[in-house]
């Protein structure tokens, strides 16, 4: 499938230091990507620099094979939804909506209007006078009443409750189905928003380390669970990303083909099951490969 936004060989520098190094990336239209990086890899400047709003120090940004910097009509076909709308503090709810019906190209007022009754959201309370949940909500409320091609999430179910983010993950799903809509969400609520991606692209340090489609990128991550001693033999086993010893009994995390040793091993008692995306996630951007040797 042809990508829809794509970034090539992009960077930022803030003075001496990289936010983004080297970032080449492609999107696929029609599809939700998840875009998954620890405290500080880089998220928040990525979705910057793929909405226009902030210029990388080297290479370029398409949407639909145009340049998306300083091109009016590019910019106005992708929506940035930020954490904070900083720029919205001193306006009224009313007042937000209405500057996002006239600026927003793709604005649908009517499902801006349920959408801001089904969070219950006060019309005439300032933004800064939000609590953080409502804030998040007003965002959703922007990001999905505009339909623009292209929206970015970053971290849009901040301070919002349990039930509240089921909603948004719902809201999310039925806006999606059926459309052609490219939707890429920067999150740390990993597990619960794995479902609703398509695809997951890993930042570490600034770096995309990894863009697949989550099944592949799933396909090979498990849990193996046994006798200490039957698994010892995979100490230092470069596909092990963890492991925990207790009572001799070992868990390990695994991401690698496991075709070769499977049936041996479910033989042996060896139980296999599937590594939840958050759970890779964290194994594979921990500093410093785990050196199961240390453990077992
Ligand atoms: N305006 C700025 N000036 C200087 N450094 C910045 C600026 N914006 C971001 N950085 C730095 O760039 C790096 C990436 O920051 P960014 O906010 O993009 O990360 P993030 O993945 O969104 O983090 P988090 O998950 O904590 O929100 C960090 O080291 C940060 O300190």
């Amino acid at each position: 499938m042809s990508s829809i936004l794509e970034c090539r060989q992009v960077s930022k520098r803030f003075g001496k230091s990289h936010a983004i190094l080297d970032a080449t990336v492609s999107f696929e239209p029609g599809a939700v990507h998840g875009l998954l990086g620890a405290n500080g890899a880089g998220k928040t400047t990525l979705l910057h620099i793929l909405s226009g709003m902030i210029y990388p120090t080297q290479g370029v940004v398409t949407f639909d094979g145009q340049q998306v910097h300083e091109n009016a009509l590019a910019m106005s076909s992708i929506c940035l939804v930020k954490s904070d709308e900083r720029s919205w503090a001193d306006y009224k709810v009313k007042d937000i909506m209405r500057f996002c019906s006239l600026l927003l190209p793709g604005w649908d007022e009517r499902k801006a209007l349920s959408l801001l009754q089904r969070f219950n959201l006060p019309a005439n309370k300032r933004y800064k006078q939000l609590s953080r949940g409502m804030q998040s909500q007003l965002g959703i409320v922007k990001g999905l009443a505009n339909q623009a091609p292209i929206t970015l999430f970053d971290e849009p179910t901040l301070g919002l409750d349990a039930d509240m983010r089921e909603a948004f993950y719902e809201l999310l799903i039925q806006e999606c189905s059926g459309s052609d809509r490219t939707i890429i969400i920067s999150t740390h609520l990993i597990d619960e928003s794995a479902n609703l991606f398509e695809y997951i692209a890993l930042l570490e340090e600034g770096v995309i380390t990894k863009h697949q489609d989550t099944d592949s990128f799933l396909e090979h991550a498990y849990y193996l669970q046994g006798n200490s001693v039957t698994l010892e033999q995979f100490s230092g086993d470069p596909r092990v990303l963890h492991a925990e010893s207790l009572a001799g009994t070992t868990i390990l995390a695994w991401y690698g083909d496991l075709s070769k040793e499977r049936t041996e091993l479910e033989q042996q008692g060896i139980r296999i099951s599937p590594l939840p995306l958050q759970k890779l996630f964290v194994y594979l951007t921990r500093k410093g490969r785990f050196n199961n040797e240390e453990v077992m």
